[in-house]
């Protein structure tokens, strides 16, 4: 796939080809303030140390809606799951061993991710699943982009997925956020359903759980923003297989010359992805996982205005260049109050995103 996509209810931004490639998030702010580029669109990875996936895209076509997905895509193929890295059970363990640490005070929260490879006889072809996505998730924001900009190993790459989870969105000096944490499946009984949001709402660990991420983004938003304004307590939304807790923010940037892509990096990686003290949680996950790549990056775009979106690369997988294999990702916070069983299944819940919109 070549471009970048962006949909949601209100609005698609569909770019084409590759102008001009960004090294770094700072070198391509400066080409969007000095009017060397018009737009940028691309993704950061969960490390922030890494290569980051920018380029300036050749046309963009921005539409009213969600995108209009041509009639002749590809059909997607039959997929199957070939491994689950790590087995749930070791992610049981893992998660244990997590909490004991959180226990002991080492960090306050982490979120643990574990990962499934897939394979399939034909191509995956990026926006037929895209297309299929936002069926499936109109509600959420579903993206697809090559990630060839980024290093070498990512030649020919997709990342494709329907995020729930706004970063960061700016219009003029307005910002908005809409941070997740705190999950709970949903049931195909309404009333155990609507009981199951009804005591995510109530669960003090979920509570707990938002609230670092909370606590975050408000540290990094103040000496940006001024009118910051944080509703008390979360509330309840919901995708087809989750409920989560949302915490909707809002805020005046104090100089609104700050766009979009810089306000993005400043509150990546939050706790909604990493874990509180960031320092910590970002080193116990690369120990254990390792490179998490763009799952839990960051996906969006910004124009010359400053003005753009960007969502949580989460519920999403990386497509290989040749279509025959994929890894989809998910994973959770992790608190002392943690049940390690209850991980693993919420991790189960939201690979349902990406799992159930190929047909697993
Ligand atoms: C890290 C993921 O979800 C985040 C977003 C919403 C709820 C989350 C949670 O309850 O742990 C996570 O913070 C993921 O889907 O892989």
């Amino acid at each position: 796939m070549d471009g970048f996509l962006l949909s949601r209810a209100d609005r698609s931004v569909h770019a084409i080809g590759t102008r001009r490639l960004f090294s770094d998030v700072a070198t391509a702010s400066t080409a969007l303030r000095r009017g060397k580029a018009d737009l940028i669109a691309g993704a950061l990875p969960f490390n922030p140390d890494r290569a980051v996936a920018l380029t300036e895209p050749e046309t963009v076509d921005i539409t009213d809606g969600p995108w209009d997905a041509p009639a002749d895509l590809p059909d997607l193929p039959a997929v199957r799951m070939t491994a689950q890295i790590p087995l749930p059970r070791i992610h049981v363990a893992r998660v244990r061993s997590l909490i004991e640490r959180l226990e002991l005070g080492e960090f306050d929260k982490v979120v643990a991710a574990r990962r499934v490879a897939l394979e399939a006889d034909e191509p995956i072809d990026p926006l037929s699943l895209a297309a299929r996505m936002i069926e499936r998730h109109p509600d959420a924001t579903t993206y697809a982009l090559d990630l060839s900009a980024s290093e070498d190993r990512y030649w020919g790459h997709t990342l494709v997925g329907a995020s729930p989870e706004l970063l960061v969105s700016v219009r003029g000096e307005r910002v908005t956020c809409r941070p997740l944490a705190g999950t709970a499946a949903r049931h195909t009984d309404p009333h155990a359903d609507r009981k199951a949001g009804e005591d995510l709402l109530k669960s003090t660990k979920n509570r707990t759980e938002h609230a670092f991420v909370i606590d975050w983004i408000r540290a990094r938003l103040t000496p940006l923003c001024s009118d910051l304004d944080i509703p008390a307590g979360p509330e309840l939304t919901s995708t087809p297989d989750v409920w989560h807790l949302a915490t909707p923010i809002t805020g005046t940037l104090r100089d609104p010359g700050t766009d979009a892509l810089t306000v993005a990096a400043v509150l990546h990686p939050t706790p909604a992805v990493a874990g509180t003290p960031t320092e910590a949680a970002l080193a116990t996950i690369r120990a254990t996982e390792g490179d998490r790549r763009f799952y839990g990056g960051a996906v969006g775009w910004c124009d010359s205005n400053g003005d753009g979106d960007w969502l949580v690369a989460i519920r999403c997988a990386e497509i290989s260049s040749d279509g025959l294999r994929a890894v989809a990702w998910a994973g959770g916070g992790i608190v002392a109050e943690s049940d390690p069983d209850d991980e693993l299944a919420e991790t189960t819940a939201k690979l349902r995103t990406l799992l159930g919109t190929i047909g697993l």
